[in-house]
């Protein structure tokens, strides 16, 4: 991208919006009656804003990015520290997590637990239609609503903190110096600060060697849909394409999940790896085990509009040369770092092999007083950590003395994907801890039941839901360094897990605690 660098001088914030009303062409101010005088003034601010340069503002801390990170960390060093800051967002406020990730991901899991939940009525005897009919779009406007909610509230506690909200597209002219493209279409500003944080995050991948990979969708159109599709075609086996298949499988949609090996979730231990594949073909998912690949997505009917696929209709033409129809396909692949507009090769700024951007333990990037958080980092991409990450950050650079060597600790952080059960984890799977201390070193405990909420289920469904922990120790003092489980609910124990585990807690720990009967989760105080 060749940008010329505009020249640039400070002009204080009231200046700044006598300058803007000037260069607003408003039809109010043309049908002003205030005659020659006025026109002429109109004329001179015109004509001066034509030569006028960019303006340049000045700041303690620019945050480029206002998702999980930039607010956690212009939040910090602006609220508690008082950093003269500002974040420019390009999009809408919140970032990825409240608007096509966490947030209206949660919301749309809750809307299919419920529709799981009247299944399992009836194993209660409660007398339930077999399909109870729900209304999508409705529930895709009240979610909408929340989270139009929640970029407000982003905003508000900005404004409260004194941090300046900008919004537009930055990019580097030079390390300390960024210009702004105006959303609002005024042009351009400059802005510059001795401390620069790059909070960019991420954007959904789709291939780019497969023709007609365009008529897929990516998960930031998921939550464009308000009507459901029959038959659903989901490529990938991480969190997304994980929870996205329980979801719509919950919700009556005809699932297909295409993966190149034979499990899914292969970054988890494998425990989770084979109980959760084996457990989603037995709840209905149609999953393709080594699956050749698509080599062509071919587009028979296109759909009605953006929240409607109902009607669209695909045909995938497969590398072993067979074909599969369907109605919406959905590439869940992974996603890339959003560096492109910022240009930051132009400033030399050091990438790594996939293109995120290469940083040390404080956040430090490859150029002095740049620094980078979140998913553009690469680095444990969950918001928690860009949060965490970022107010770290603030403390290391506008705290207190005694703050100046903070940090974020990346080891064992908790995770759960939001799948049918939920599954979490935190610490090392087995093969990473034999991998790292020797397998004469570890203790596995294992335990796989069937939690007490199934007894009165009828089979084949009665043995079908799993509920599978693992824990694993090191050494004689059984420290824990993983824990892995599988399970209703989950999701919400994991946090007090994960708090046990960074603590360092041993497995005599466990022992030492009454259990709470009866739950599930009294099993991992009572393994023998
Ligand atoms: C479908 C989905 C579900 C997820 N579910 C979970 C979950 O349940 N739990 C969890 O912990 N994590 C989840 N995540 C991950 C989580 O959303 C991200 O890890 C988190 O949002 C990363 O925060 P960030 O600050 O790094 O980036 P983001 O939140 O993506 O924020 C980056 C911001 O920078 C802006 N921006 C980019 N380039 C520019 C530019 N040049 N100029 C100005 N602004 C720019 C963008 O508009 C964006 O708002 C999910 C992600 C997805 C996609
Ligand atoms: N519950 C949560 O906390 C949560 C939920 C969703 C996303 N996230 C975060 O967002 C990140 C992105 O999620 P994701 O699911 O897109 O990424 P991911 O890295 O978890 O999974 C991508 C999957 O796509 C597969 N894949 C890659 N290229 C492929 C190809 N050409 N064909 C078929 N499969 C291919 C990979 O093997 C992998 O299984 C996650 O890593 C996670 O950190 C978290």
């Amino acid at each position: 991208m060749n940008i010329a660098r505009p020249l640039t001088f400070y002009i204080p914030q009231h200046r700044l919006a006598i300058r803007t009303l000037a260069c607003t062409e408003t039809s109010s101010f043309q049908a002003s009656s205030a005659g020659n005088r006025l026109r002429g003034l109109r004329q001179h601010f015109a004509s001066s804003c034509d030569k006028m340069a960019p303006t340049t503002k000045q700041y303690d801390y620019i945050v480029i990015g206002g998702g999980s990170g930039g607010s956690g960390a212009a939040r910090r060093a602006s609220g508690w520290y008082g950093a003269k800051t500002c974040i420019i967002e390009n999009g809408r406020s919140g970032g990825c997590c409240v608007n096509v990730g966490c947030v209206p991901k949660k919301l749309t899991y809750n809307m299919a637990q419920i529709n799981r939940a009247l299944r399992n009525g009836r194993h209660y005897a409660y007398d339930i239609p077999e399909n109870t009919p729900f209304d999508f779009g409705a529930f895709v406007e009240k979610r909408d609503a929340r989270i139009e909610a929640l970029n407000g509230i982003y905003e508000t506690n900005w404004a409260n903190e004194k941090i300046e909200l900008i919004h537009g597209k930055a990019t580097f002219l030079s390390p300390h110096e960024i210009q702004v493209d105006m959303k609002d279409g005024s042009g351009t500003v400059t802005l510059t600060a001795p401390k620069v944080l790059i909070a960019t995050g991420g954007y959904p991948l789709k291939p780019t060697d497969i023709k007609g990979a365009e008529y897929g969708i990516t998960s930031d159109d998921f939550f464009s849909m308000k009507k459901l599709p029959k038959k659903y075609v989901l490529v990938g086996a991480g969190y997304i394409a994980v929870e996205m298949a329980g979801m719509l499988n919950a919700l009556g949609v005809e699932v297909h999940m295409f993966l190149r090996q034979s499990r899914f979730l292969r970054k988890f231990d494998p425990m989770i790896q084979d109980t959760m594949t084996k457990h989603y073909e037995d709840a209905g998912v149609i999953i393709h085990k080594n699956h050749p690949g698509i080599k062509e997505v071919v587009q028979v009917q296109a759909a009605t509009s953006e929240s409607d696929p109902s009607s669209k209709q695909l045909k995938l033409i497969l590398t072993d040369g067979s074909e599969f129809e369907c109605n919406e396909l959905l590439w869940a692949i992974g996603r890339a770092p959003e560096i492109q507009d910022l240009d930051v090769k132009r400033i030399g700024m050091e990438l790594g092999k996939k293109g995120h951007i290469v940083v040390d333990e404080y956040q430090n990037t490859s150029i002095p007083g740049i620094y980078a958080i979140g998913d553009v980092t690469g680095q444990a991409e969950l918001t928690p950590v860009a949060i965490a990450a970022g107010r770290k950050l603030g403390d290391r650079l506008f705290g207190p003395p005694e703050l100046k060597d903070s940090k974020l600790n990346y080891d064992r952080i908790p995770s759960v994907v939001f799948s049918e059960p939920n599954c979490g984890a935190t610490g090392l799977t087995e093969p990473e801890a034999i991998e790292k201390y020797g397998k004469d070193q570890i203790k596995i405990y294992h335990t796989k039941f069937r939690a007490m909420f199934y007894d009165v289920f009828s089979e084949p469904e009665r043995s079908q839901n799993p509920t599978e922990y693992k824990v694993i120790t090191v050494g004689k003092e059984e420290e824990i360094v993983g824990m892995h489980l599988i399970g209703d609910e989950v999701a919400e124990a994991m946090q007090a897990w994960g708090v046990v585990v960074k603590m360092g807690a041993k497995k005599r720990d466990l022992d030492s605690c009454i259990a709470i009967h009866p739950t599930s989760a009294e099993e991992l105080v009572t393994f023998k």
